[in-house]
Order: structure tokens, then sequence, then C-alpha cells
């Protein structure tokens, strides 16, 4: 049976979207079968695999499938990308909490709600500071631990070039410490309203952009006192706005873009 997909993407971040709103998929999907779409050689391709499906609570429920088909709680990119799809406007249940998208000059704004820092909640092994974990690796040395619907830690460089998250990222991400594993991002704080960051996502390695990873950093950096509540974020794909408001909320903004539309056997994959 044949089955549509969207290829879409925010900022070089990419995503195969299958919408099962209206007519359900062919069988459950399962990790294997989104980790062999996601395969760039043998599948479609893409850093996450998004599943869209009926919800009684939201307009709709966003399910969200890693490159290696684990499947997570948050992701920033999509939900423009997905915000877009609906047309501008969406409330979108997610498993890390309902989140609201809109359009405006800039793209997609996206209501990401609240951040935790409970050790608890990142999750993290057993209790630490979450604003300075006394925790090292190849030099890489006390990051913030953060959830905005999924974990990341954030480590603040001097200079974030010197850093080879293609070979640190995997030791971090694995750390039994980090009970979920972790999206690992290490940034540059450039003035009171710039940063620069890259980051290396759980279950997806080095992305061109991570949008809750943008989240994530802004707020640690926030926290730690080193800019505003309002920031811009400049990834290897291009540049997201984040503001923390104070009533504790995040908003992201930046662009989301369709690329084409395809069909795929579904008995090839599962
Ligand atoms: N690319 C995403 C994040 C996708 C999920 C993440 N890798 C995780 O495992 O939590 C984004 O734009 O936020």
């Amino acid at each position: 049976m044949r089955t549509d997909f969207i290829k879409m993407h925010g900022l070089g971040n990419d995503f195969v979207v299958l919408d099962a709103r209206e007519t359900a998929l062919p069988a459950a999907m399962t990790p294997i079968i989104a980790a062999k779409l996601a395969d760039r050689r043998e599948g479609i391709g893409c850093d996450q695999l998004i599943l869209l499906e009926p919800s009684d609570q939201a307009d709709f429920t966003m399910r969200i499938f890693n490159h290696d088909g684990g499947e997570v709680g948050a992701c920033g990119n999509a939900a423009r990308a997905v915000g877009l799809l609906a047309g501008g406007d969406a409330t979108i249940a997610t498993a890390g909490g309902t989140i609201q998208t809109r359009a405006n000059d800039a793209g997609i704004a996206v209501d990401m709600g609240e951040p935790r820092f409970d050790w608890e909640a990142i999750p993290l092994a057993y209790a630490m500071d979450t604003l300075s974990l006394p925790l090292a690796w190849h030099g890489l040395a006390n990051p913030v631990a953060v959830n905005v619907g999924n974990p990341h830690v954030v480590f603040f460089v001097d200079e974030k070039d010197a850093v080879g998250l293609y070979s640190i990222g995997p030791d971090i991400e694995n750390d039994p410490v980090f009970p979920e594993r972790i999206n690992v991002n290490v940034a540059k704080v450039l003035d009171r309203q710039t940063i620069k960051l890259q980051v290396w996502e759980r279950g997806a390695g080095l992305t061109r952009a991570c949008g809750t990873g943008a989240c994530a950093t802004a707020v640690a950096a926030m926290r730690r006192g080193l800019t505003d509540r309002d920031v811009t974020v400049h990834l290897p794909g291009g540049p997201l706005s984040i503001a923390w408001s104070d009533d504790n909320r995040i908003t992201m903004t930046g662009p989301a873009t369709e690329a084409f539309r395809g069909s795929f056997l579904w008995d090839d994959y599962a």
C-alpha cells in the first residue's frame, strides 16, 4: 500500500512528515520502521520522522521519532514545520506537553511551554545542582541541565569551533548519569542578545539546527545571568529568536519550509 509523506525542514533540520490525522497508517508505527524511513541511504532520509495523529485535547497529536527510531517528547523545528502545514495557527499535543503555533512576519512562533530544572525532571541519575552540574567530559565542564519537553545539557565555552562535538557528543549523550540519554549543546555567548550554538542531538547526531536546543540554551544563559530574556540563537542552519517570559513560558520564532511531497510502499519498510 502506498503511503504519502511530506519532506519539511526548519533551518536544515529535516523531517519526513506522515499525516495520519484522517487516514490511519497501514499498521502501527514502530521504532524499527521509523529508523528505516529515516535512513539516508536505504530510506527517505531525515533527522526526525514526524507522525501526525488525531487528538481529543488539541487540534492534533505530533509524535516524534529520532533518526535512530527512538520516540521522544519534543522537537522545536518540527513544531514550526507542522504549524506551517496546519496553516499557521495550531494547538499540538506532544509527549512533552501541549504547544501552540501561530504565524507571524518572521515565520512561525511556537509557545513551547515551561522549562523544568529539577534534577528528577531532566532526568539525572542522582541529585545535582542543574545550574552547574559538577561533571566534565574531555575539557567540557559544568553544564546547565534543562528539560524543555526533552532533556538538554548546555556547555558555555569561549570558542565553540574548537570543540569537536562529533567525537565528544556520543560520550556525553550516552553517559549513565543521563538515564534517558541527553541532547548536547555547546554555546558561545557573543553579547547579551546573541548566542552561537552547535548541537549534538540525542538519537540523531550533529544537525544543522535544533529548536529545543536553542530554547534550552537561551534559558540556561538567562538563568546564569549571561543574556537578556530575549535573544537570537545562531545555529549552523540559521537564526532562531527565543524569549522567556516573566510568566515562565518560552517562545521560539523562526522559519519553516516544505521541501517536497512523495509516497513510498509501506511493505518495503514494515
Ligand atoms: N531537532 C529537534 C529535537 C529532536 C529530538 C531530540 N533529538 C531528542 O532526542 O530529544 C528540535 O528541533 O528540537
